[in-house]
């Protein structure tokens, strides 16, 4: 089938790339034009795991193309909007600017399609209620509407894209227009329906809550152990001990129980507060007051890392070396949006600290993006004279560090373990003073 993806993002480009890789013909359109000759060189504007592959082998192939004409997507048959729907500025709620600017643009170029209805498919995180207001404004050109969320993660982005756990399509109230909706989305899918993923088929505002309950739920649970990390610090218990026992309860079960310095990203934050700015709107914002907490225990856990720097080195980080490992929101990702890593490292600087920091894939990024901050190049050359070393996201380049042959480089022997990542009996056993996180 012939498929454009609109918005090439950490999103939509793998979308784009991965439904070539099934065998569409794909156009991929953003606005960005840098990052459109980047991805038609088959190159990855950013790090993904298994993406540059799936990427360069298509565009070679010649089955993924991308561009920012719009005119280029025009005998698509379905169209996925994948653009940004970040936190608007100066409020909780999420910026739709992106989403209502791709629809516009698009607009013009629907029509009839000879192979069957055209298709405009919402893949972008957007508040309960978006999908009913677009499919207004696609019904003149014919087309149908669907909202299909989207769950992967960073990290492991092209897996979740061609293995996802369920597919989910809101689709149009129309009896006759949900079933041509339903069978032409089948068909674009129809590979990974082959290996018995679920799929669940529900209205328009269901599809969208959908997504937004579950990154919830997944926030509520990050910060719910980390609520009980604080009273592992209170009272001297283990909250890695803790994770490990309820997690055993097949009812909780042991997945996104890591307690530490909390949730980042691009969507996470984002989503939790324009999930209560929704709820707001629609008079049922007390049903959601939950998640202010969950926020609220999230940025706890930034600001106690900073104390626990600030008490390492006697209660005055100003003069202090810092060395922080770490700037991406998570491992095996360069992306530092809403960074709990980055975020620290700028608050322990804000304190007048020297703060140097690294990150494997994200480094290189900061570098260019943050002339202003020292990164260095790896952990060996960040520690070189520091007063304590943070461990803030844990890539297993930095798991795997020895603390005897690091002990050598420092001023003093300090790690704060903000991801509880590393082994206290191994790195006390070097000589490092070692405080990880709601854990003794
Ligand atoms: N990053 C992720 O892992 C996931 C993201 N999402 C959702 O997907 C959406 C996109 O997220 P990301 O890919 O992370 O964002 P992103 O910021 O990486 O990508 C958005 C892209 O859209 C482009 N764009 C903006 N306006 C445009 C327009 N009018 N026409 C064409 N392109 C335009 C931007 O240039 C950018 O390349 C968001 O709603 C997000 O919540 C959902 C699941 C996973
Ligand atoms: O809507 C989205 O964009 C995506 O958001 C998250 O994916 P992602 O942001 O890539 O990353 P996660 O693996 O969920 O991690 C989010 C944050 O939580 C932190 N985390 C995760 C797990 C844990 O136990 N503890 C913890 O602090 C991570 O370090 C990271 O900062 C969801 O997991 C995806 O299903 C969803 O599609």
């Amino acid at each position: 089938m012939r498929i454009s993806v609109i918005g090439c993002g950490y999103l939509g480009a793998v979308h784009a790339a991965c439904m070539a890789e099934v065998g569409h013909d794909v156009v991929g359109i953003d606005v960005d034009a840098a990052k459109v000759a980047l991805l038609s060189a088959g190159q990855a504007p950013f790090h993904e795991p298994g993406f540059n592959e799936v990427l360069a082998r298509n565009v070679a192939a010649g089955r993924l193309r991308f561009s920012t004409d719009f005119a280029d997507l025009a005998d698509a048959q379905v169209h996925f909007i994948g653009v940004g729907t970040p936190q608007a500025p100066g409020s909780i709620a999420a910026d739709l600017t992106y989403v209502d600017a791709a629809i516009t643009a698009l607009v013009p170029h629907l029509g009839e399609h000879p192979d069957g209805p055209t298709l405009v498919v919402g893949k972008s995180t957007v508040p309960v209620g978006t999908a009913a207001r677009l499919a207004e404004v696609v019904a003149p050109t014919g087309a149908h509407l669907v909202w299909n969320p989207e769950f992967l993660r960073e990290g492991f982005a092209v897996q979740d894209t061609l293995s996802p756990d369920r597919i989910v399509y809101g689709l149009p109230t129309d009896p006759a227009q949900a079933t041509a909706s339903r069978d032409t989305l089948d068909a674009v899918y129809r590979t990974l329906l082959d290996q018995d993923i679920p799929r669940l088929v529900t209205d328009y505002a269901t599809a969208e809550l959908v997504k937004v309950a579950a990154n919830s739920f997944l926030a509520t649970k990050i910060s719910f152990i980390n609520a009980m990390a604080e009273l592992c610090e209170a009272t001297g218990a283990d909250v890695t001990q803790l994770a490990e026992a309820i997690g055993h309860d097949d009812r909780i079960g042991p997945k996104f129980l890591k307690a530490g310095i909390g949730f980042g990203g691009g969507c996470l934050p984002k989503d939790i507060r324009a999930f209560m700015a929704r709820a707001g709107e629609l008079g049922v914002d007390q049903a959601l007051t939950f998640l202010r907490e969950v926020d609220n225990i999230n940025d706890r856990r930034r600001s106690h890392a900073v104390e626990l720097a600030r008490t390492a080195v006697g209660g005055e980080l100003s003069g202090k070396r810092i060395a922080v490992l770490g700037a991406a929101f998570k491992p095996n990702s360069d992306d530092m949006r809403n960074s709990p890593a980055l975020d620290i490292a700028n608050a322990i600087a804000g304190q007048g600290a020297s703060v140097v920091i690294t990150d494997p894939a994200a480094g290189p990024v900061l570098a260019r993006q943050r002339p202003d901050m020292e990164v260095a190049p790896d952990a060996a050359t960040a520690v070189a004279g520091a007063d304590v070393v943070m461990l803030l996201t844990e890539w297993q380049d930095f798991r795997d560090l020895d603390p005897a042959e690091l002990k050598a480089h420092v001023a003093t022997p300090w790690i704060i373990d903000g991801r509880n990542a590393l082994d206290p009996v191994a790195w006390r056993a070097a000589g490092w003073t070692y405080q990880g996180i709601g854990r003794p």
